[in-house]
């Protein structure tokens, strides 16, 4: 019998509905049974920066991320310990003092733009996702976001994406997936695909017992 909590990987560009997928499957179980935990709040801490260089980073390339300690984070989760999860605030750029207890669960839900690009972390995972969307529609969704909830004007969206994110995704995001199991199209409103899901992730846990 296994005895370690199922990992579901959820990757895909910015903007292409990984958060909303992630959280479709979440609310079909009862939170004492799972969690989910963001990519984004492992990135490094920049906070010995002036906030001038934090703005500069290039938050779309794998090494703007602190891959040991989600790994580490991960590894203890999956054997059923606690963890102090990061906070990060993207209008500060960096990470914030305080921490979130973390409890293990049945379930956890990894979900980032790129989870699937390291292979240490892949090999945790027990299902991987994709989510696929068109680049306009990513940016239509991602420039509507930056400005409502992450502090940013509608030039600086502009001149990141230009810059950062659709070079990154094309090196480093779109390529990963390849290593998927499952390619999800559009998004958060692909009920069959998130039905489909639920009910993998459902046999799953009847059959080790654990729903
Ligand atoms: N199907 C959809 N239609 C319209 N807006 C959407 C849809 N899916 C997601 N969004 C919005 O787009 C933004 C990005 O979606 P999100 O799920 O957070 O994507 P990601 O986590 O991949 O960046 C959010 O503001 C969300 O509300
Ligand atoms: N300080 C930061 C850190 C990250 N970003 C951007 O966030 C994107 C990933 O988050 P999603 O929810 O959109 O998947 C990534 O593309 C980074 O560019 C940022 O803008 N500022």
């Amino acid at each position: 019998m296994n005895k370690k909590p199922i990992l579901i990987g959820v990757t895909g560009g910015s903007g292409s509905g990984k958060t909303s997928v992630s959280r479709a499957i979440y609310d079909s179980f009862s939170d004492h049974a799972i969690t989910m935990l963001e990519q984004d709040s492992y990135y490094k801490d920049q906070g010995h920066l002036p906030f001038d260089e934090r703005m500069d980073i290039n938050y779309d390339h794998p090494l703007a991320f602190d891959t040991d300690l989600l790994i580490d984070h991960l590894k203890r989760l999956m054997n059923y310990e606690s963890v102090e999860k990061p906070v990060y605030d993207y209008v500060s750029h960096t990470r914030s003092s305080e921490t979130i207890l973390q409890e293990p669960k049945e379930v956890i839900i990894l979900e980032g733009i790129l989870i699937l690009d390291d292979p240490r972390l892949r090999d945790l995972m027990d299902i991987k996702i994709y989510v696929d969307t068109d680049d306009d529609i990513r940016i239509i969704r991602r420039i509507k976001r930056d400005m409502q909830e992450r502090g940013r004007t509608l030039d600086s969206v502009i001149d990141q994406y230009l810059s950062a994110v659709k070079p990154m995704y094309h090196q480093f995001i779109e390529p990963t997936k390849r290593y998927s199991d499952l390619i999800v199209p559009e998004g958060g409103e692909n009920f069959v695909a998130i039905d489909l899901i639920k009910t993998k992730v459902r046999s799953i846990l009847s059959r080790e017992g654990k729903l």
